[in-house]
This record gives C-alpha cells, sequence and structure tokens, in this order.
C-alpha cells in the first residue's frame, strides 16, 4: 500500500532549473512525485523533466492538452517517450480526443519499453467556483454535475484518472470505478493562503475523503522551509488515511 509521502505531488511552479532543483534536492524522498507544469516546461522545456527522472523521481508532466484528436495524440506518444509517469489533457476536449491520447500513450510506452504513464483528465479547474463556471465560462448546471460528467466521459474514454477538486472525491468515488484514479489540487492546510484556489479542503479531509494523490505547489514551494512544510502535510495526510473507511 502507498505511503502518504508516495501520494504526494509537489509543484514545482517556478522559472528556472535552478529553483527547480533546489526544492527537488530539500524535499528528496518526502515526496512521491514532482509536477512540472506550463510554467516550468515553458520556460527551461524537456531538460528539467529529463534530469528530475534521472536523479530517480517520477514526473508528472502537467500540460493540459486540448486540441483535436489527431494533435493531442501525438503530443501524448512524445511526452510517454520522455518518461513521465503522468500527463494531463482537459476531459473538454472530448471522448476521441481522450481516447486517441490513451492508445497512443500505451503504443508508445510498449514500443520503448517503458511503463505506461497514467493519463489524467482535467474536469473542472478547482480555481473555478459555480458563478464563474455558469456566468463567465457558460457552462449551465453545478460544478458537481460538470465534473462528474466530465469524470464519466474520461472513464468511457478509456483513460486512467481525472484531476478534479477535494470538494467532489466523495461523488466521485460514488460513480466511477474504484480503480479510476482521483488526482486533486485545491488542497491547503488551515495555515497556508488558498490563493487563487476556489474549491479546496486540507490534507487531512482530502485523504478522509478517498483521494488517490494530492497536488500541493505553493504551500511548499513559497514555504521558509519547503521540507518541513512538506512533512507537515504528510502528517496531516496520515491523518486522513486513518480516517479513510472504504477507499484503498
Ligand atoms: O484544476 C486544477 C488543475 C491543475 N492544477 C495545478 O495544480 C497546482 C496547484 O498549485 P498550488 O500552488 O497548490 O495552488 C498548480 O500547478 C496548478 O497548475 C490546479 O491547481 N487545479
Amino acid at each position: 500500500m502507498l505511503l502518504a509521502k508516495d501520494r504526494l505531488i509537489v509543484a514545482l511552479d517556478v522559472d528556472s532549473r535552478e529553483e527547480a532543483l533546489t526544492i527537488v534536492k530539500a524535499l528528496g524522498n518526502n515526496c512521491g512525485t514532482f509536477k512540472v507544469g506550463m510554467q516550468l516546461h515553458n520556460s527551461v522545456g524537456f531538460a528539467i523533466t529529463e534530469e528530475i527522472i534521472a536523479l530517480g523521481y517520477p514526473v508528472f508532466l502537467d500540460l493540459k492538452f486540448h486540441d483535436i484528436p489527431n494533435t493531442v495524440a501525438k503530443a501524448s506518444s512524445v511526452v510517454t517517450s520522455k518518461g513521465v509517469s503522468m500527463f494531463t489533457l482537459h476531459a473538454s476536449g472530448g471522448k476521441a480526443m481522450m481516447a486517441q491520447a490513451a492508445e497512443e500513450a500505451a503504443k508508445k510506452a510498449d514500443l520503448t519499453a517503458r511503463q505506461k504513464p497514467l493519463v489524467l483528465a482535467v474536469t473542472i479547474l478547482t480555481s473555478m467556483n459555480q458563478q464563474t463556471l455558469n456566468e463567465e465560462v457558460g457552462m449551465a448546471g453545478s460544478v458537481e454535475q460538470n465534473v462528474l460528467r466530465l469524470a464519466r466521459l474520461a472513464e468511457e474514454a478509456g483513460v486512467g484518472g481525472i484531476v478534479a477538486s477535494p470538494q467532489e472525491i466523495h461523488l466521485l468515488r460514488e460513480h466511477c470505478g474504484k480503480d479510476f484514479i482521483i488526482v486533486t489540487p485545491g488542497v491547503r492546510p488551515q495555515w497556508a493562503d488558498a490563493n487563487d484556489q476556489a474549491r479546496t479542503m486540507t490534507p487531512q479531509e482530502a485523504m478522509a475523503a478517498g483521494a488517490d494523490y494530492l497536488v500541493v505547489g505553493r504551500p511548499i514551494t513559497k514555504a521558509a522551509d519547503p521540507a518541513q512544510a512538506a512533512l507537515r502535510i504528510i502528517e496531516e495526510m496520515e491523518k486522513g488515511m486513518a480516517q479513510r473507511k472504504t477507499h484503498q
């Protein structure tokens, strides 16, 4: 069974290789996976992903692909060839886009004798609340209804899991298969700022609700002592895991 620290994904939202590696080295094994997102990737390219993997840490490449099926499938093949453990696309790109991406990733993993990456579909961004979803983006229905609809579409398309806020975990656990992976950003300990996250829970609450992995960025990376902040979060996650009743 995975330990709490294995279920912690730290978002390296920084501008340079040096800043990223400082955090990686400070956290060491007190984190299961490092997430490289569009800020770091667009600053320094694939080199940082490859360097972190070469240091022995799994990388979640969070570029949130959203394009026509052929383009996303080819991009999925490229990121798979780099050896990432997880990557993202937007569920709102549709079933064909997600299905072709998952197929191409699996094919490339086989061809290159790499582990098949976990393909994750982003449902509704954790920075959105009911009002922004309905009034700005123009999507009808509640956040929960939309997250569930997109999660079901992702499951039908054959991707391995979804990204959603911790507030939707109970609903997703009720309606999605038990092996469907739920990754939740929007995680905020009581001692951290919410920043631009709208749908949040604490690490303890998110783990108790049944999250597989938590993504945490600024509460760790902007802390005076990132290693200590990570350890505090892992302790909170452990308490949540102890409260968990059904899902492992
Ligand atoms: O819905 C989403 C999807 C992705 N993210 C990413 O997670 C981290 C969260 O960072 P914090 O500093 O802990 O807010 C960030 O890289 C986002 O791009 C998300 O927040 N919500």
